[in-house]
């Protein structure tokens, strides 16, 4: 669906020469939701302008949907830009206009008429959950509403891509996964392919098939979004992941409870996949010889199944806990030893 060969995008700043998508490749396939990770300043917006042709690459091609963008200009691009269609974070309403008004809008550009407008405006209405709000203006929506408005528009003309610019990212935790859900039940009920530029790992995690690192204009890493979480190689990455998959408090009682245990060993396991569903614990009590301390876990859902860690604390005799901790390897779950104590 989407193809990016060599791209690169130069501009010329007043400080100098700035490169700041350099020489990426990518594919993302149809129906997927592929989310593109990175620090401010890695490209990732440039990258996405580039998908619907508001930046040109200094060199390389862009492809989406059979289409050549970086090379098509004037009538065609307009028409390309119909099955582009984008969600932003200030969501970029018209605000002396209504709902009903705002996702209309689009369909009055592409000439649809009005009693055809207005059928289609109730259905996406109804798709992005606003029934009874289709006459209030955007200044007396919330910001969740706001978002499912520019969700409304962006989809008011069937496009083949959605593509999202931070969309979540000046909305509240609660409302964020509001719309994530929204987007996930988009691309499910439609088949749409969404890309979406992000630099919270949350956003990754819960609705992203497939994920791209960015950074520095390059892409640095890339993979499905479960083995991207089971074994993150750049550093980059892993800074990302533990964004969403440690204890936010976990280093500070870490290290208190390396003071509090005077024998046995305190482990990090990772479980990914199938292998956070097993009653791994339960196993290794009934089997060996050990006593064991949970200390502390946390389990996330990701499109493609559960990512968890847990902290334990392993007590028994020396070769007792070397024989746990070695079945726990074998369930293909990661284990880390933080110290011996
Ligand atoms: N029009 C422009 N002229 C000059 N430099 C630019 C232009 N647009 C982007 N840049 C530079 O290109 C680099 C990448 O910027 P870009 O906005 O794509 O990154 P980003 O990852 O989206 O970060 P942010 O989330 O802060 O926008 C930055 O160094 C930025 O200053």
């Amino acid at each position: 669906m989407i193809s990016l060969q060599n791209v690169k995008k130069i501009f010329q700043a007043k400080s100098g020469v700035v490169t700041a998508v350099d020489d990426v490749n990518l594919t993302i396939h149809k129906g997927e939701i592929y989310g593109i990770i990175g620090y401010s300043g890695a490209g990732k917006s440039t990258l996405i302008r580039m998908l619907n042709g508001l930046e040109k690459p200094s060199s390389g091609e862009v492809s989406v949907a059979g289409r050549n963008i970086s090379k098509i200009k004037g009538r065609e691009l307009r028409k390309a830009r119909q099955e582009i269609s984008m969600i932003f974070q200030h969501f970029n309403l018209l605000w002396s206009r209504t709902v009903r008004e705002n996702i209309a809008f689009p369909l009055e550009i592409a000439g649809v008429n009005k009693k055809e407008r207005m059928k289609r405006v109730d259905e996406l209405i109804e798709l992005v959950g606003l029934t009874g709000r289709e006459n209030a203006y955007p200044s007396q929506l919330s910001g969740g509403q706001k978002q499912r408005v520019g969700i409304a528009r962006a989809l008011a003309n069937n496009p083949k891509v959605l593509l999202c610019d931070e969309a979540t990212s000046a909305l509240d935790p609660q409302t964020t996964d509001s719309i994530l859900e929204l987007l996930v039940d988009i691309n499910k009920r439609l088949g749409l392919t969404i890309v979406l530029i992000t630099h919270e790992m949350h956003v990754i995690r819960k609705i992203c098939h497939r994920v791209s690192v960015m950074e520095n204009g390059s892409v640095v890493e890339e993979g499905n979004v479960l083995d991207v979480f089971r074994k993150p190689k750049q550093l980059i990455t892993q800074k990302f992941v533990k964004q969403v998959s440690e204890p936010e408090e976990a280093k500070d009682s870490i290290e208190h409870l390396l003071e509090t245990y005077e024998s046995g060993k305190i482990v990090q396991l990772t479980f990914v996949g199938d292998s956070a569903e097993q009653p791994i614990i339960t196993h290794l009590i009934k089997r060996f010889d050990v006593d064991v301390n949970i200390l502390q876990g946390k389990v996330s859902y990701t499109q493609d199944g559960p990512y968890g860690t847990l902290f334990i604390h392993v007590d028994g005799a020396e070769a007792q806990i070397d024989s746990a901790l070695q079945y726990i390897r074998e369930q293909q779950v990661e284990l880390e030893v933080m110290t011996n104590v």
